[in-house]
């Protein structure tokens, strides 16, 4: 990743005070240790902590102010800070500081910002363009005949978020006289947990109506109300962004307010739990301009070219794809148009360098950076100063040595002549020239190492040539594959991956990282070599594992939705298990079942190595056992168990044969599962607010339950059922024996209510009956389509039944329907009870359960039935039809009063219409 360091950058989050050297903390806190002002001990213990939340920075913040808060301390960070950052390659850094006032030495914040501009005066180590006046200011260092690292200094204000709206006022006066001098804008920062939005309203508001840019501390912590403000108050950027809420992005994105990205600061304080999971990824993805930037190096010790590298391994970035990243901050600096145009040139001038050739020196420029990104936080006798001037020299010379402008040149004629190569080995393909055509291949294909070379042994190093060369190539090989495409030579799939090859191997670092970390198959020779393991594996009989594919590397965004989109080209994905682990924080890899094992073979050969949520998916061929003992996926809110990637009511049954009859002794470790499920009970119609305390305890009277496994649905909604494990076989059978369960049908539903209201809780046959709301009909309705005049139908039958009958629950085996009928006497007429003593009765019916349980959540409630009722206004009941009568007749027979869009003939068992 030494390339990071070479790269410019662009650094617009950095806090003066939070920049600084380890060691010119602890050298100043030693120098007012020794002076008794401060307890020595108290810094160099807040200093060397690694770990840091929220609140400890703010609190080391005020350490810092208590030694760097006098003018000549001020200046000194100032200078080192930029020293710093110019080391890095920084060519344009925004440095925001808050102007403090401390009348007890006598500063006053315009003081404090004079000592700021002092230090930056007092740089000589590298050239530093912070004035916005007359050119003639510009350049305050001279340069000396030899070119040096040049570095642009911008300055905002910052305004603490514990200030009074007065003295933030006074901070952005000070900002508006203070423009010449090289400040572009105001901050509001602070700890995010002090301080009311509406204090700093005013001061920020006046800033933007004079011309300041407005940069914004926003959601740093959950508040909503305030990120909505801030984000209507239409700031020109916003620093962290950690805790938006989708409404939030939206109104982000649509405003195209750039983000200030501090992934070291965001995971250390743990504003982000962890880097994969950060905004990054998405704004990135969503192409919303995004600036990586350190917040404070010194407290979180880190370097923005360590902030680069965590983004490029974190969420595989290329060397492409990183230089724009850096590229673009450009746009959202606050500078002026015409230093804009100067970093652009920075870039393109760096581009063929950093993209395209080797350079030998840069390693040793970067041992040097790495001496002091690495340097820790006590004093280093680095001999900064020497190294600065040494680095500057070397790597400027090579920064501009050899480029040249003028773009006709040898290497160039070759490069261009391989571009004209492309159409003509086309036009030789397509009029079955093969053998010229293969010739022509490789002549071009060794003009693109003979142009690299000449270019090297020429010492050339121009600009167009650094396009031309990569774009020759694409055009050659684009045009080869979509000649062979057409003359059915090469799949389409493999032409589009041939002509992006260069992309695919600015990717190549990523790949290496995910490749050392799991099993994958890579290679082509690995995809046929597994093939042939499933095709063995199959020969064996053990087909309906050889289904499943092993899917690992997995951005911890992706979900069983995407992987199912993701192979939706290959064929039909039946199942999904996500490995989860105990905090259900997504493990990386997953087991999916493919309807069939060609499909499963298909999503093998073109399905490996692609990209899904910027991860290169590797696939394989499960261990045995593998995926049954993968971990089911858990939510955390509901802390339940997300059944459709568990036990669904199948695989509950293809997982009993398997374990059960599928011998014993071959996979032993099924034996434990086979046992579990023996002790399991499937539990259904709970009532939404059933918690698995809840269960425990109705258990209790029958055995000891072990553990409860709610089911929640897609949504993470429950399901109102679930699996309870007793302690013994046992003490599961008795469970079932006492705890019956059943429908009963009611002749209206004020019954069912009043039966509800009156008889839950009543005892039965020594058993505490316990009745709630059915969720579905206890069969399927009935056909009901006639209807009376225009008069509004009643309901559907399904929801009309649902209306009247109740689930009653805990009934003992003794219980029979007679007794039920019985029971509810006094509250009202029964007219159907239908028991269920069997789960796997129950089970047949959860698809039931499944589609309507939404739709009905209470009696009253009878919501999105809209569609049916209007359905049934719709549809007439045709009687007395003639035995040849089909469908085609009838509609006919209608045609002159309106367009028929549904029959449905009733037939009997041969097929005849009644
Ligand atoms: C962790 N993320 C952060 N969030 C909010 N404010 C921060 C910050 N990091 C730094 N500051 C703000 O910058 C001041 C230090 O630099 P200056 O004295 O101004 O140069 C801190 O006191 C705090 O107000």
């Amino acid at each position: 990743m030494e390339w990071i360091n070479s790269l410019p950058k662009i650094e617009l989050h950095a806090h003066l005070n939070g920049s600084i050297r380890d060691s010119t903390l602890l050298e100043l806190a030693r120098v007012l240790g020794e002076k008794g002002v401060i307890v020595f001990a108290d810094f160099e213990n807040v200093i060397r902590k690694n770990d840091r939340s929220l609140a400890e920075v703010f609190h080391l913040f005020d350490l810092i102010h208590k030694i760097t808060t006098d003018h000549k301390t001020v200046t000194r960070i100032t200078r080192e800070v930029v020293e710093d950052f110019a080391l890095e390659n920084v060519v344009y850094l925004e440095l925001r500081t808050t102007p403090k006032r401390n009348d007890s030495i006598g500063m006053s914040k315009r003081s404090y910002m004079e000592a700021v501009i002092e230090g930056l005066k007092s740089i000589s180590e590298v050239d530093i363009d912070f004035v916005t006046a007359s050119d003639s200011q510009k350049l305050h260092n001279v340069c000396d005949g030899i070119q040096r690292k040049k570095i642009y200094v911008r300055l905002l204000l910052s305004i603490d978020r514990r200030e009074t709206t007065e003295s933030a006022m006074e901070t952005v006066k000070l900002a508006l006289d203070m423009k010449d001098v090289g400040v572009v804008g105001i901050d509001l920062s602070g700890n995010p947990l002090v301080g009311e939005w509406n204090t700093f309203l005013p001061a920020l508001q006046f800033a933007k109506d004079n011309d300041l840019y407005i940069t914004l501390h926003c959601g740093e912590v959950p508040n909503p109300k305030e990120i909505e403000a801030m984000l209507d108050f239409k700031p020109h950027r916003v620093g962290h962004a950690c805790y938006f809420k989708d409404e939030d992005w939206t109104k982000l994105k649509s405003f195209r307010i750039p983000v200030e990205i501090c992934l070291s600061s965001n995971i250390i304080t743990k504003s982000i739990s962890s880097i994969d999971i950060h905004h990054f990824a998405d704004l990135y993805k969503a192409k919303h301009p995004l600036i990586l930037c350190t917040d404070d190096f010194g407290v979180f010790s880190t370097t923005i070219s360590n902030e680069y590298a965590l983004a490029v391994r974190a969420f595989g970035l290329g060397k492409t794809e990183t230089f724009a990243l850096a590229r673009t901050a450009i746009d959202a600096t606050f500078a002026e148009d015409e230093v804009k145009q100067q970093l652009r040139l920075i870039f393109e001038s760096a581009s063929p360098r950093l993209l395209h050739l080797c350079i030998g020196a840069e390693t040793a420029l970067n041992l040097r950076l790495d001496r002091i990104r690495n340097r820790n936080r006590f004093p280093r006798q680095l001999g900064l100063q020497s190294v600065v001037s040494n680095v500057d020299r070397n790597d400027s010379k090579e920064e501009n040595g050899g480029i040249v402008k003028n773009f006709v040149n040898v290497p160039n004629l070759i490069s261009m002549a391989r571009l004209v190569s492309g159409p003509a080995l086309w036009w030789m393909i397509s009029n079955k020239m093969y053998t010229s055509a293969f010739v022509g291949l490789a002549i071009s294909g060794a003009s693109d190492w003979l142009d690299g070379y000449m270019a090297r042994r020429m010492k050339i190093n121009s600009v167009v040539g650094s396009y031309l060369d990569p774009l020759a190539d694409k055009v050659l090989i684009g045009c080869v594959a979509l000649a062979m495409v057409q003359k059915d030579l090469l799949h389409l799939e493999y032409s589009s991956i041939s002509s992006g090859s260069s992309r695919y191997q600015d990717s190549s670092y990523n790949r290496n990282f995910v490749m050392s970390r799991v099993d994958k198959v890579e290679t082509t020779k690995e995809v046929a070599d597994t093939l042939q393991q499933i095709e063995t594996k199959s020969d064996q009989g053990a087909t309906k594992i050889l289904t499943t594919l092993y899917v690992g590397n997995l951005s911890p965004h992706t979900e069983i939705s995407h992987i199912i989109d993701f192979f939706k080209d290959v064929g039909e994905v039946v199942h999904v298990r996500i490995a989860v682990n105990d905090m259900g924080t997504h493990k990386g890899y997953s087991y999916v079942q493919f309807a069939s094992s060609n499909q499963a073979k298909m999503a093998l050969k073109k399905k490996n190595g692609e990209s899904l949520h910027y991860h290169k998916i590797l696939l394989g061929v499960p261990r045995r056992n593998a995926e049954f003992f993968s971990r089911p996926e858990y939510c955390i809110n509901h802390k339940v168990w997300y059944k459709d990637d568990y036990l669904g009511p199948e695989s509950l049954v293809i997982e009993e044969d398997e374990t059960v009859e599928g011998g014993l002794d071959e996979y032993p470790n099924f034996v434990k599962e086979a046992a579990i499920r023996k002790k399991t009970l499937f539990v259904a119609n709970f009532s939404s607010g059933t918690i698995i305390s809840d269960i425990i305890d109705f258990f209790k009277n029958v055995g000891e339950v072990v553990r409860v496994q709610l089911s929640v649905n897609k949504m993470h909604r429950p399901k109102h059922c679930g699996l309870v494990e007793f302690a013994s076989i046992d003490e599961a059978k008795k469970a079932l024996e006492k705890n019956g369960f059943g429908f009963v049908e009611f002749a209206s539903s004020y019954e069912a209510k009043k039966a509800l209201k009156e008889k839950n809780g009543e005892y039965l046959l020594d058993h505490q009956i316990f009745l709630d709301v059915a969720k579905s009909a206890p069969y399927p309705p009935g056909p009901n389509l006639v209807i009376e005049d225009d008069e509004t139908p009643n309901f559907v039958e399904a929801v009309a039944i649902r209306k009247k009958t109740l689930f009653v629950n805990h009934l003992s085996c003794h219980t029979g329907i007679s007794h039920i009928i019985d029971f509810f006497k006094d509250v009202g007429r029964v007219v159907h009870v239908r028991l269920n003593v069997w789960y796997e009765d129950y089970l047949r019916q959860e698809n039931l359960l499944i589609e309507e349980d939404e739709a009905v959540e209470g009696l009253d409630v009878t919501p999105d039935y809209v569609e049916e009722v209007a359905i049934v206004k719709k549809t007439l009941f045709v009687a007395n039809l003639f035995g040849v009568t089909r469908i085609c007749n009838i509609i006919n027979f209608f045609k002159d009063v309106g367009v028929v869009i549904r029959v449905r003939l009733i037939v009997d068992h041969m097929s005849s219409a009644y």
